[in-house]
C-alpha cells in the first residue's frame, strides 16, 4: 500500500526530495555549472552590499563540490576567490562529528585539504563553533529552499546545529540552483530557517 509520501498531492519526504534534486543536479552540463559559478562570483560583492554586511566582520562561506552551485569542473573556486578579492575575511566549515560545525579561515586554495564526505576543508587554525556569531553573513549550501525560508540540506543536520549559534545581526543565506526555490518543503522542528535565498541567475530574494 502506498504510504503518505507516495500519495499524489501530499508532501514528499525529505529523502525522496534529496534523491530527486541530486539526480537533477548531476544531469547538468559542465557549461551550466561554469555559468552558475561565474554568476555567483560576479554577484557576491553586490549580495554582501545589499545585505549591509559589515566589512569588519567575517563571512562564512562553503567549499562547493561536485554538482553544488558554485562548484566548477576544474576545481576552481571563483566564489571564494571573489570574497577574498574584495577584502572579506572568509570562514569555512569543518565537520566535527555530531557537534556544531567548527570554522577556520580561507585565503587561497592552498589552505584546503581533503575532508569527510569528499569535501574540502580548511586546514588552518580552528576558531570554534561560536565564530558564526561574529559573521555578518553565513552562506549555506542547500539542495532546495522555499519562500518561507525552509532549507533542505544533505541530511547531516550540521547547519541545523550551527545556525542556532548566530547573533541577531547575522544574516543566513541559502544558495540553490535557479530551479530549486520550491513552493513548499517538508519541515521538522529542528530546521532552522534562512533569511534569504540566492540563485545564480535569479539573484537574491528575502524569505517571509
Ligand atoms: N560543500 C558543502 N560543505 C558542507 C556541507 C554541504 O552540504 N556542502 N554540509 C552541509 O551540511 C556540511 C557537511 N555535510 C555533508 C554531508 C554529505 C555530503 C555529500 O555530498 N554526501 C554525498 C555522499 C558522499 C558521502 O557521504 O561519502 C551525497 O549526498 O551524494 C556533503 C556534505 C558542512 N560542509
Ligand atoms: N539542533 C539539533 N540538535 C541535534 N540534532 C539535530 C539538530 N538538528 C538536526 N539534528 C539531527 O540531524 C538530522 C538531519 O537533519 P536534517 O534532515 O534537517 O538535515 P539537513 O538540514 O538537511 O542537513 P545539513 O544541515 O547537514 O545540510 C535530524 O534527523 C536530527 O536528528
Amino acid at each position: 500500500m502506498a504510504g503518505p509520501a507516495e500519495r499524489p498531492g501530499t508532501a514528499r519526504s525529505k529523502s525522496e526530495l534529496r534523491t530527486e534534486l541530486l539526480a537533477r543536479r548531476r544531469a547538468r552540463s559542465e557549461a551550466e555549472r561554469w555559468q552558475d559559478a561565474a554568476n555567483l562570483a560576479a554577484a557576491l560583492p553586490d549580495v554582501l552590499e545589499s545585505l549591509r554586511a559589515d566589512p569588519a566582520r567575517p563571512v562564512c562561506l562553503y567549499v562547493p563540490v561536485r554538482s553544488e552551485p558554485g562548484a566548477t569542473p576544474n576545481g576552481a573556486l571563483p566564489v571564494l576567490d571573489a570574497a577574498v578579492a574584495i577584502g572579506r575575511r572568509v570562514l569555512l566549515p569543518v565537520v566535527s562529528g555530531d557537534a556544531p560545525l567548527d570554522w577556520a579561515g580561507f585565503r587561497d586554495r592552498g589552505d584546503l585539504r581533503d575532508g569527510p564526505h569528499g569535501l574540502l576543508e580548511p586546514s588552518g587554525r580552528r576558531v570554534g563553533p561560536g565564530a558564526v556569531a561574529d559573521a555578518a553573513v553565513v552562506v549555506v549550501p542547500a539542495l532546495a529552499a522555499s519562500p518561507d525560508g525552509v532549507r533542505l540540506g544533505r541530511g547531516g543536520g550540521h547547519y541545523d546545529r550551527s545556525l542556532p549559534l548566530i547573533s541577531p545581526s547575522t544574516v543566513v543565506v541559502a544558495v540553490v540552483g535557479d530551479t530549486e526555490l520550491l513552493p513548499e518543503l517538508p519541515v521538522e522542528p529542528h530546521d532552522v530557517r534562512v533569511h534569504a535565498v540566492w540563485r545564480p541567475t535569479a539573484g537574491l530574494v528575502g524569505t517571509a
